[in-house]
């Protein structure tokens, strides 16, 4: 087991993989979430023609929609069971994306500056040492490339939405999904970002309204958060 993962995280997500891709599940907010993200991603790295890296990328739903929009992508994730439903959502799809059981930290090691863009969404939170992961994405990326982070923020308000909003009130996710010591506030990713040798250009937003049950992108960083970093050239 990599030193960097959780056991009782990955078990976690392994337990509801085969889930993942049905669209009224636990996973729904990673589906309503993105188009999203991805016409962001999309908006300032272009991915079309481009070799990117999902880290953390469990069942494949933000993987499969860059691969649609033209990139060549590789998901990497420590669920086996998620990335093997990842994979025979390909046969689906009929989308190509090469997936692999690594660790993040392990495959920056053997794949040092390989990818234009390397994307690592919704994953911080759930590992035990997040600057060791955002340091393996800034060492996959090529020098002048792209990495983009998302994560929850640490903070009274962040409490109430992501946990008890999201896991009791409005049951969005299941109980447990999140811990709320492992949120991380922008201040920390930016200095981790800064440590890592990646330049972050912006921040945004991304909210839930409950009442519309819409999900919209914004300058409100309180719940979650979406990062656009740049390695130095
Ligand atoms: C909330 S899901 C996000 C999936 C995907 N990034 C997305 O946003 O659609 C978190 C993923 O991180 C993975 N994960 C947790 N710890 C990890 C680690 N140490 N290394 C690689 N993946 C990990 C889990 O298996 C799970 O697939």
């Amino acid at each position: 087991m990599n030193a960097n993962a959780d056991p009782a995280e990955l078990h976690k997500f392994s337990e509801l993989a085969h889930r993942w891709w049905d669209p009224t599940s636990e996973f729904k907010p990673l589906h309503d979430i993105n188009p999203l993200r991805l016409n962001w991603i999309d908006a300032s790295s272009p991915l079309a023609g481009k070799r990117v890296i999902d880290v953390g990328c469990g069942g494949g739903i933000l993987s499969e929609s860059m691969a649609a929009a033209g990139a060549t992508v590789t998901g990497i994730d420590l669920s086996d069971k998620a990335l093997g439903v990842a994979r025979l959502h390909l046969l689906e799809s009929g989308l190509k994306v090469n997936y692999e059981l690594a660790a993040a930290e392990e495959y920056a090691e053997r794949h040092a500056g390989q990818f234009d863009i390397v994307t690592c969404l919704e994953m911080l939170e759930h590992v035990p040492d997040p600057a060791s992961t955002i340091a393996a994405c800034a060492k996959l990326v090529r020098p002048g490339g792209e990495v983009y982070f998302s994560t929850l923020n640490r903070n009274p308000k962040s409490y109430l939405f992501a946990i008890i909003g999201a896991e009791y009130v409005l049951r969005l996710l299941p109980r447990g999904t999140h811990e709320y010591a492992r949120f991380i506030k922008p201040s920390e990713l930016s200095r981790a970002c800064r440590d890592a040798g990646l330049d972050v250009l912006d921040l945004t937003g991304m909210s839930y309204n409950p009442f519309t049950k819409v999900y919209a992108l914004g300058r409100d960083t309180d719940v979650n958060y979406l990062v656009h970093t740049r390695r130095d050239g």
